[in-house]
């Protein structure tokens, strides 16, 4: 089988690139490299290049007409970097993702798994959500990947492409092989703050402690990358049995079933460090949800999925990840960070 994965070379896609080769299938990577890694593409198909090129998509299926599926996970997903330019992440991942529908359609393609995102759900009170669950998104970049799943179920009724949504929670770690992760070392994400801390020595900064959790802070479902990519391969082989009933589109949540807190998050890490990192309350984020996690009956019941891997798993290869990424991976060019948009 050959699958297309748009964004192919950043953290999510090239992860799944990975697990795809590691399962038979041949990944076929598009990505235009303004956050993705070369280095994540040596050795596989690649064309570099933006999703609304038309020319581009047009060439990639005509040398592989075998493609079976797309995998479209290329977009701009910094949360505060949405609200401070709605505009580029509205042009990024909805404008350019409408354009990258069409040339699909034009090539004929019948199946797409997007990756969708648990940000766009208001969480209950029990800061538990499922598929049923009242989208309300928050942010530009929650509502960039609403409006691109409403988009796709309305081509869906009308054209032969099927679309499977997959809305990730929190993910975490690299290939255990370490063959691929995040792009830079440490993120803005929670796990990246844990390991600047981890580096330097400076306090953990626990951003807020007066969330109506049970100790306070942000819950969140942290997935292990790995099962993240392990469910894509699944949504591929899987893919007719995921659109129960004949439907030409659904969504599906990916997540552990299993909330932690910053402060459980912070001991788990203290856990698999060989030396324990210090913390302080700091004021919550602008704009801070408490957060949520996933019920899973659907991922178990249409994809046969469950993640398998555990919160230190995660933990101790995001770890490694951390270790090796300086002497794997050069700094990315900042000029080509700030001249180019996805
Ligand atoms: O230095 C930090 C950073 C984060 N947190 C806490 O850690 C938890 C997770 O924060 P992340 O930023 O890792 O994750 P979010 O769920 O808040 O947001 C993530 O998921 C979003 C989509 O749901 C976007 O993808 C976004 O870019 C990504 O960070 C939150 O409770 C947050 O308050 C801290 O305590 N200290």
């Amino acid at each position: 089988m050959k699958v297309l994965i748009s964004g192919g070379a950043g953290y999510i896609g090239s992860s799944v690139a990975s697990y795809c080769l590691d399962s038979g299938i041949t990944p076929v990577v598009l990505d235009n490299l303004v956050t993705g890694r070369r280095e994540f593409t040596t050795g596989r198909i690649f064309y570099e290049g933006d999703i609304a090129d038309g020319e581009l998509v047009d060439r990639i299926y005509a040398d592989h007409p075998d493609i079976h599926a797309v995998i479209h996970c290329a977009a701009l997903i910094v949360v505060p970097d949405s609200v401070n330019d709605p505009v580029g992440y509205y042009r990024s991942n909805v404008t350019k993702t409408l354009e990258f529908l069409s040339h699909l359609l034009h090539n004929g393609c019948e199946r797409l798994i997007f990756s969708s995102s648990a940000s766009v759900y208001r969480a209950g009170d029990d800061f538990t959500v499922d598929e049923e669950s009242t989208v309300d998104p928050k942010s530009p970049y929650a509502r960039s990947k609403a409006i691109c799943e409403d988009i796709m179920r309305d081509i869906s009724t009308v054209t032969p492409l099927r679309t499977l949504s997959l809305r990730y929670f929190n993910p975490l770690g690299a290939d255990p092989q370490l063959r691929t992760g995040t792009q830079l070392p440490r993120t803005r994400q929670v796990v990246g703050k844990l390991i600047e801390a981890y580096e330097t020595g400076s306090p953990f900064r626990i951003a807020g402690d007066g969330f109506p959790t049970r100790d306070g802070s942000g819950i969140r479902d942290y997935l292990h990358v790995w099962d993240l990519a392990a469910a894509h391969v699944a949504a591929l082989r899987h893919y007719d049995r995921a659109m129960p009933s004949g439907a030409r589109s659904t969504v599906i949540n990916l997540g552990t079933g299993t909330g932690t807190t910053v402060f459980e998050l912070l001991a788990a890490f203290n856990q698999v460090a060989d030396t324990p990192i210090t913390s302080v309350v700091a004021p919550p984020r602008p704009g801070d949800a408490p957060g949520a996690f996933t019920r899973t009956d659907r991922a178990a019941r249409l994809l046969g999925w469950r993640a398998e891997r555990t919160l230190t798993d995660g933990l101790r290869d995001a770890l490694a990840w951390a270790a090796v990424w300086d002497e794997r991976l050069p700094e990315p060019d900042p000029a080509r960070l700030r001249s180019s948009t996805p």
